[in-house]
């Protein structure tokens, strides 16, 4: 009789070292940073093989729920769209957005559903929106051990206030307020900051004068690295602004499927033989 202990005969999986914030934060004027957003199991399994930082994005509430804005997100959608994508994602760095109303109000309450976020989740770092006025609340996180990615520029859950989406900085009198803000939460210790929606000139001069690594979203192509919202570049989500490059025609190709399926439920010719089981023998 075999007297190998059973943990001989256990598989393990082959040791793939995750990205963290370090690493992310490490690519300051390097190789640019390759991001994406993710919402479910089965696309970050996909996309994680080709991005360094998986962004599990609020934007989740316009793509997959409807909502006309990103305001009505909740910390619970956010943590279990956020445990899907971890469980699909081995190689990436995945990053949850905080959702509107979750952080704003004090640097207490950042830290209470930040740690909430991570330790249900297990993902590696969150994002939350804001410039000057949330810079405290940035370096109270990061000295209590929690990586904040930052965003500027356009931050959708101000969009009440700013009353559309249209972009930022385009006349220079802008530029100051925008550049103040990324050197701010750089300075408070976020590992990389989202800018969103500016023009591309002072996306240069921002990248060019923070110390830590841009991530452009309708920036520049200078910027340290780029994220889109994965259904948009898909052609999933019928959603045109000058940013998103469409690489494919995913919802025309939905339709297509769908519309040979009901043709053939309507003739049918589905299921055909090869889709249907035999009697036994
Ligand atoms: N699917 C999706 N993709 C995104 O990039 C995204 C979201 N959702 N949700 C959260 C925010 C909202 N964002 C948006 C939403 C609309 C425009 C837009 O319509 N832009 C127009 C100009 C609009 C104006 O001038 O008022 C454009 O042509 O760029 C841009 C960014 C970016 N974020
Ligand atoms: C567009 C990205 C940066 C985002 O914040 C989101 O997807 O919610
Ligand atoms: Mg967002």
């Amino acid at each position: 009789m075999s007297t190998t202990p059973k943990t001989e005969n256990v598989k393990l999986s082959p040791m793939v070292r995750r990205r963290t914030a370090k690493d992310i934060a490490a690519r300051k004027s390097g190789e640019p940073i390759v991001c994406l957003t993710a919402y479910i199991t089965p696309m970050a399994a996909r996309l994680d093989d080709y991005c360094d930082l998986l962004l599990v994005g609020d934007s989740l509430g316009m793509v997959l729920y409807g909502m006309d804005n990103t305001l009505g997100v909740t910390l619970d959608m956010m943590i279990q769209h956020g445990r899907a994508v971890m469980r699909g994602a081995k190689k990436a760095l995945v990053v949850i957005d905080m959702p509107f109303g979750s952080y704003e109000e004090s640097k207490e309450q950042a830290f209470r559903n930040c740690a909430k976020v991570l330790s249900e989740t297990g993902a590696g770092a969150v994002k939350l929106e804001g410039g000057i006025e949330m810079a405290e609340t940035i370096a109270f996180l990061v000295k209590r051990g929690i990586p904040v990615l930052g965003h500027v520029g356009l931050m959708p859950q101000s969009v009440n206030s700013y009353g559309g989406y249209g972009a930022h900085g385009r006349t220079e009198n802008e530029w100051q307020p925008i550049l103040d803000d990324a050197q701010a939460i750089a300075a408070a210790g976020a590992f990389a900051t989202v800018l969103e929606g500016v023009a591309a000139p002072l996306a240069d001069k921002i990248t060019e004068k923070t110390s830590n690594p841009i991530i452009g979203i309708g920036a520049s192509n200078k910027c340290d690295g780029q994220i889109l919202v994965t259904e948009d570049m898909l052609g999933l989500f019928s959603f045109n602004p000058k940013f998103v490059k469409r690489y494919m025609e995913l919802g025309t190709e939905i339709v297509a499927s769908v519309e040979a399926y009901a043709s053939e439920v309507r003739a049918r010719t589905f299921p055909s033989d090869e889709y249907t089981y035999k009697m036994k023998d």
